[in-house]
């Protein structure tokens, strides 16, 4: 099993140049980031060529984050803010070589947000296609992220059919997954050949993947029976200093 170091969450109090090197330094084989805008594109750039890791994944801006906002492309009236998002995420991941930019949805429901959704979507699949880049879409469980468009992969699915983009993916967060639907192994065989990018957590408390409700061993090894081999992101809360947190990665490796 190979892993991605999510450093959002892992070494998030470290600048993320910085994050980058304590990553390789603790043999993950990939990183992937959540809002990396605040660092120059070139500095991200030559660390990642310094560590050899991958940059794997990034998200697009979630809005007003002191309003309480988290993603724009499903906010009817905001598409230009939504689109510049995206525009600007397809740009920071062209900078810097990463191949999964995810468009993330917003707080807010209904049908007339469901058609923002995917004419946002749409336009990103298409700005991304030409560089080979994948669109991923996230759905995230209703008691961290109350009222997010996005919940199901029930509901991502029916999107990813529904807009039809090649390049139009399905971010399978299994912790995300577990709280709101479960059926790990059985929705990962059905959901694979629509997923962009799997990540972990243990469950419920979104912590290192060796605790919890969820037996990792068993789900990694699925995983790798189905034949998926790109790095599983490492998307936990540790509890103290990252590297106190990490024997999973020896044991579950
Ligand atoms: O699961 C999550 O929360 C993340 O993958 C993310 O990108 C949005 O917060
Ligand atoms: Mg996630």
């Amino acid at each position: 099993m190979r892993f991605s170091a999510n450093l959002g969450f892992l070494w998030a109090d470290r600048p993320l140049t910085d994050a980058v090197r304590a990553a390789a330094t603790a043999g993950f084989d990939a990183v992937e980031c959540h809002w990396p805008y605040d660092t120059p594109a070139q500095d991200v750039a030559a660390v990642l060529r310094e560590t050899g890791l991958p940059m794997l994944g990034l998200n697009t801006r979630r809005g007003n984050v002191a309003a309480g906002e988290n993603g724009l492309s499903a906010l009817p009236g905001r598409e230009d803010e939504a689109r510049a998002a995206i525009d600007e995420a397809i740009a920071y991941a062209i900078a810097i070589g990463t191949r999964n930019v995810h468009v993330m949805a917003g707080f807010v429901q209904g049908e007339h947000a469901q058609d923002t959704f995917l004419a946002n979507l749409g336009h990103a699949c298409r700005q991304a296609r030409p560089e080979g880049i994948t669109i991923l879409i996230e759905p995230l469980n209703d008691y961290d992220a109350p009222g997010y468009f996005l919940q199901t992969t029930t509901q991502a699915e029916a999107l990813i059919d529904q807009l039809g983009a090649p390049n139009l993916r399905l971010m399978f967060d299994c912790y995300h997954v577990q709280l709101m639907e479960g059926n790990l192994t059985r929705r990962l065989t059905r959901l694979l050949p629509k997923i962009g990018h799997i990540q972990f957590a243990s469950v419920p408390d979104r912590g290192a993947p060796d605790r919890g409700e969820v037996n990792f061993a068993h789900v990694f090894a699925h995983i790798a029976e189905l034949g998926w081999t790109a790095p599983l992101g490492a998307e936990y809360r540790p509890q103290g200093p990252t590297e106190t947190t990490l024997d999973w990665l020896a044991t579950l490796r």
